[in-house]
């Protein structure tokens, strides 16, 4: 029997700055479904790989494909159309939009009536071809706005009262954890096949956090492919089906959670950052 294809299929991956080597010759398969969490010290190059899986960096070698097609260096609209969505690691929303608005933009990608096909022959017209159905509103227009609305406010339930109650609240005007919140709530709105969440508990306490993870669970159980960057390795080790360790660019580790936290190499790149490093000193226990 032959393994289940690869969603996400990354080879040699490579990205340099000056003399620094960020992602060195990085290999990484993730399977439709599967949770896979990236971590290693501060300055690995984990954000810097999610950037080059995103189509946010370009690399200086090695591939990116996606459902079997060749996704390198396209940029990241594109990779949005075909089901990529990503957080970042300090939280992007459109401040001076409103919650509703923040997550009705990244419904739009999917919106059939008011948004040309993309990547079309006829892109070019495609801005013009929007506006003008969006003055003429016709009733594909209405119905669709109607479901994308509808759709959205679920998916904002998903954070209990935490948003639903601040709808129409412009998002600068929000907590930090809310406003990280609404970009999840953003990045869920696309309808992603794949789910890339940069430290989505970073600056949240411990209820916060708590919340988060559930969450973020209850996507996995949903059957999210979810790539995820964490520092809190309690919720790493309990959320994650595989883990990948990086450490100066490069992967040192890549196994079931109880394995890469038994690993010395890992237990050494941890301990070896413990004086500069933010993240935990020691591996913690895997859930059971
Ligand atoms: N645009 C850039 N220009 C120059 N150097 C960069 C750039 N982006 C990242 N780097 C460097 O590349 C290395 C990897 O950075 P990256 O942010 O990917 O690490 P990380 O593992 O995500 O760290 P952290 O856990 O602190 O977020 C670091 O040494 C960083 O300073």
């Amino acid at each position: 029997m032959s393994a289940a294809p690869s969603l996400l299929e990354v080879r040699s991956l490579t990205r340099r700055f000056g003399g620094l080597t960020a992602v060195n010759s990085v290999d990484l398969d993730l399977a439709e479904g599967e949770f896979l969490s990236v971590i290693g010290p501060n300055g690995a190059g984990k954000t810097t790989l999610f950037n080059l899986i995103t189509g946010h960096d370009d690399p200086d070698g090695g591939t990116v494909k996606f459902s079997g097609r060749d996704i390198t260096r396209l940029p990241p609209e594109w990779l949005a159309t075909l089901g990529i969505a990503r957080t970042f690691q300090h939280g992007r929303v459109f401040a001076n939009l409103s919650v509703m608005d923040n997550v009705l933009v990244g419904a739009h990608v999917r919106f059939k009536a008011v948004r040309p096909a993309w990547p079309s022959p006829l892109s070019l017209l495609g801005p013009f071809a929007e506006v003008a159905l969006a003055l003429i509103r016709p009733s594909s227009v209405v119905t669709e706005e109607k479901r994308m609305r509808e759709e959205a406010l679920r998916i904002l339930a998903r954070f209990g009262d935490r948003l639903l109650p601040r709808l129409d609240h412009p998002t600068y005007s929000l907590s930090y954890a809310n406003r990280r919140r609404v970009e999840i709530g953003r990045a869920l709105a696309l309808g992603p096949k794949l789910l890339l969440l940069d430290e989505p508990t970073a600056g949240m306490n411990q209820t916060e956090t708590a919340e988060m993870q559930t969450l973020i669970g209850d996507l996995k159980k949903s059957g999210l492919t979810i790539l995820l960057i964490e520092h809190k390795l309690d919720m790493v080790m309990q959320l994650s089906d595989r883990v990948i360790v990086m450490d100066n660019g490069s992967v040192i580790a890549n196994g079931k959670p109880a394995e890469v936290r038994n690993n010395p190499a890992v237990i050494e790149a941890y301990l070896g950052h413990r004086r500069s490093d933010k993240s935990e000193a020691s591996v913690p226990e895997a859930a059971e």
